[in-house]
């Protein structure tokens, strides 16, 4: 992310209520604007309303969840879009086109009965209904490779495929249509460290190549200290601190926060052990 890059997205007054018996204020008038090619990190513990403020950016969210007040708009090429007043038709091609969205626990979200290949292939004619079979191959093949997955696994179905290399093809999915935002909710929580750490390392190393801006959702704030731009964090649905990771990491300015950093052990020493190998030279550059 360049320092002087122009919003992509702006998130302003957002209040999301769960309308149950007793309703829930998930998310507590939420400003927040992000950058193109900026990873905005989005910490928290849980139930502090991450997954509803992500949901409801993307127009995801569903009944009992009501959008009380907000304004939420799209900075793109043709001007903006005022993504709260999108009809259906509309939604469905800004949800690939311009902001998609990669889900913990790809197996949920991949199809168990269609080859990786059917898949891509649904998602590119759904959108690009005149695309060529060979346009569709290369496509397909080019999204592949670019997350570190073989092309020659475009046969296999999803139970062949590893846990990281299941995240690793729906990352490709959400990458498919060349969106300028990705939100990733937990996309990497339920592997391996070694396999994580390979697929968050992929996912700054995409987010350079191609410029698109991420919002990376996690209680991990350790993780979002080595990934991140800059970085939100939640607490009871509101928004109470958002800094460059670097910042938020020497001087975070609300207790809650303070409180968390003080919560990982692992924090203690120098900040970000692992995937600051290799690129935190470009992260300090970035913040
Ligand atoms: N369908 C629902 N009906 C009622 N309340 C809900 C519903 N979904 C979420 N909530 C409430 O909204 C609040 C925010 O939940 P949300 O899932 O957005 O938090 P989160 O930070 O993403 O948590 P997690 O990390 O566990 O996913 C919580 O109090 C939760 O109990």
């Amino acid at each position: 992310m360049k320092t002087d890059a122009e919003p992509v997205l702006t998130v302003e007054d957002l209040t999301v209520v769960y309308e149950t018996e007793q309703p829930v204020t998930a998310v507590k008038n939420a400003d927040l604007t992000l950058h193109k090619g900026e990873i905005l990190g989005l910490a928290g513990e849980s139930g502090c309303g991450k997954t509803t403020l992500a949901y409801a950016v993307n127009r995801l969210h569903r009944p009992p969840a009501r959008i009380a007040s907000g304004r939420i708009t799209f900075h793109g090429d043709q001007g903006d879009i005022d993504i709260l007043a999108l009809e259906d038709a509309e939604l469905r091609a800004f949800r690939w086109e311009r902001l998609s969205m990669v889900f913990q626990g790809a197996m949920n979200a991949l199809n168990p009965v269609l080859t990786v290949r059917a898949q891509l292939r649904d998602t590119l004619l759904a959108h690009r209904p005149r695309m060529s079979r060979k346009e569709i191959r290369e496509r397909s093949e080019d999204v592949l490779t670019r997350v570190g997955v073989d092309p020659r696994r475009l046969g296999s179905y999803p139970h062949e495929l590893s846990g990281g290399m299941r995240q690793r093809v729906m990352i490709a999915m959400a990458m498919l249509l060349e969106p300028q935002i990705m939100i990733m909710d937990e996309p990497t929580t339920a592997l391996d460290v070694v396999v994580q750490r390979d697929i968050l390392r992929e996912i700054v190393r995409l987010r350079d190549e191609l410029d698109f801006a991420v919002v990376f959702i996690t209680h991990d704030l350790p993780l979002l200290l080595e990934i991140s731009d800059r970085i939100a964090v939640m607490l009871e649905g509101e928004i109470v601190e958002l800094a460059t990771a670097d910042r938020l990491y020497r001087e975070a300015s609300h207790p809650y926060t303070r409180r968390l950093l003080g919560s990982f052990p692992s924090l203690s020493g120098e900040r970000g052990a692992f995937i600051r190998t290799g690129i935190d030279e470009t992260l300090e550059e970035r913040a």
